[in-house]
């Protein structure tokens, strides 16, 4: 059907910048704001829920909710710390939220006074942060919730003449902080925008077309995720036709595609996951609940996404304060020590056409030069993985990545290889395949 406010091109954008995106594989995401202060309890009652919904969790009104930013000192915020957290994860990205769905802005806008200028030390949070990271290499996407219960034009559905106004000014609002941010900050890759579900934003498809417009005529080759988006009928992600909109499909939220399902390596896409079960915002229950995920589990969500060509945004939620928790630091270590000598099969990887899902860990296989990895991340008891090789495929040799040493390997019949692992190991085995075709 004919569109005016759809997709806004077909296929897979190739320029260098997107190319970059999907070579970087691995983002940090980054929570913090006024909630890391409550971190999840409110006049002495802990919610479970998640931290950065406190507001909604424990119904403390934007008044009363505001009386935090006097709070907000972030004695232990040091943006330089931080750029080398995310260097040792090694993340390639981030993403920082600039304001989350309680409309606190974590940059001195010109456009309300609901941010961190009211704060006792008024620094640019976003600023030093975009600074910091640029510093190392480290790409900066801002996170944006069109959502916002501050903001007392905000309207969940627009149901009389009144909210109609009223949320128009609450998008111009919200177009103006956009601008300005792309503006203050013009060297950051990317937004990634949130808090477009409700009827209000997916009845303003025109809104999110022009915005869209607006960031990449501001940043050429900005990259914009697809949760901004909705077409002049609604539908979200992708337009009535169900063409992709945005640049790279963010749906999966807190949850991955099933290691099978091949269909999703049609399209750019990221999965965006916390450590702990269900917080973005750092909640201090996480500390001690220990229903956090355990390092390694993350780092096999990072290989099974590489595995269906996604990317995979691992979020930390700094305390209030600005530092981080032990078990964040854990997972810094532990995933930062990996990718270290095992990235060949990470960074500039996607999925290995012909080799389906194995069940005992994951194949990748890198864009450029097409060499096959292959990554253990569940060995079996007997220590023996089968590996099932395309039609007329031969392994000519495999070595371990980390160490680069030979792995011996006996061919069982023309499609099957198997290989001995340790089972002692208590890490994710990477095995680079120097495969051939057989011309039989
Ligand atoms: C719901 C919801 C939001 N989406 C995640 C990325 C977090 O920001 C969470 O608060």
């Amino acid at each position: 059907m004919p569109l005016m406010y759809g997709a806004q091109s077909e296929g897979r954008r190739d320029d260098e910048t997107m190319r970059r995106f999907r070579h970087d594989r691995f983002g940090q995401f980054i929570h913090w704001g006024l909630y890391s202060i409550p971190a999840g309890s409110w006049n002495g009652v802990t919610y479970d829920y998640a931290a950065e919904f406190l507001p909604q969790s424990a119904g403390i009104g934007p008044a009363r909710w505001a009386g935090l930013v006097d709070d907000f000192a972030a004695p232990e915020f040091d943006p330089e710390a931080w750029a080398s957290l995310a260097a040792d994860l090694g993340a390639r990205y981030v993403t920082v939220t600039a304001k989350h769905h309680d409309g606190f802005c974590l940059w001195p806008s010109s456009l309300t006074d609901f941010t961190v200028a009211a704060t006792p030390r008024g620094r640019d949070v976003i600023g030093e942060l975009v600074h910091a990271y640029t510093a190392r290499g480290i790409a900066v996407h801002l996170y944006y919730s069109v959502l916002d219960w501050h903001h007392p034009d905000w309207r969940y559905a627009i149901s009389s003449s009144q909210d109609e106004e009223a949320f128009d000014r609450y998008l111009s609002y919200a177009g103006e902080q956009l601008r300005e941010l792309a503006t203050r900050y013009p060297n950051v890759r990317g937004f990634w925008f949130d808090g477009t579900w409700d009827e209000s934003v997916k009845a303003n498809g025109r809104w999110s077309w022009e915005i869209e417009c607006m960031l990449k005529r501001l940043i050429p080759g900005a990259i914009v995720n697809s949760r901004l988006r909705a077409d002049e009928h609604g539908a979200r992600h992708r337009d009535s036709n169900g063409a992709l909109m945005g640049d790279y499909f963010s749906g999966f939220e807190r949850r991955l595609p099933d290691p099978w399902d091949r269909t999703v390596t049609a399209e750019d896409w990221e999965a965006c996951v916390t450590i702990p079960q269900n917080s973005w915002g750092y909640h201090a229950g996480a500390e001690v609940a220990r229903t956090h995920k355990h390092p390694l589990e993350l780092l096999e969500q990072l290989v099974q996404a590489v595995s269906l060509g996604g990317n995979l945004l691992l979020n930390f939620g700094p305390r209030g304060d600005g530092s981080f928790a032990p078990f964040e630091k854990d997972v810094v270590h532990t995933l930062g020590a990996w990718l270290e000598t095992n990235g060949a099969c990470i960074y500039g990887c996607g999925p290995a056409d012909g080799w389906d899902y194995p069940g005992w860990g994951y194949y990748t296989a890198d864009a450029e030069t097409g060499a096959v990895y292959a990554v253990v991340t569940r060995i079996p008891v007997s220590g023996a993985i089968a590996l099932q090789l395309p039609e007329r495929t031969r392994v000519r040799n495999a070595t371990a990545v980390a160490t680069g040493r030979p792995v011996p390997f006996a061919v069982r019949d023309d499609r099957t290889v198997r290989f001995e692992v340790d089972r002692a190991s208590v890490i994710p085995l990477a095995f680079a395949l120097e495969v051939e075709q057989r011309d039989d």
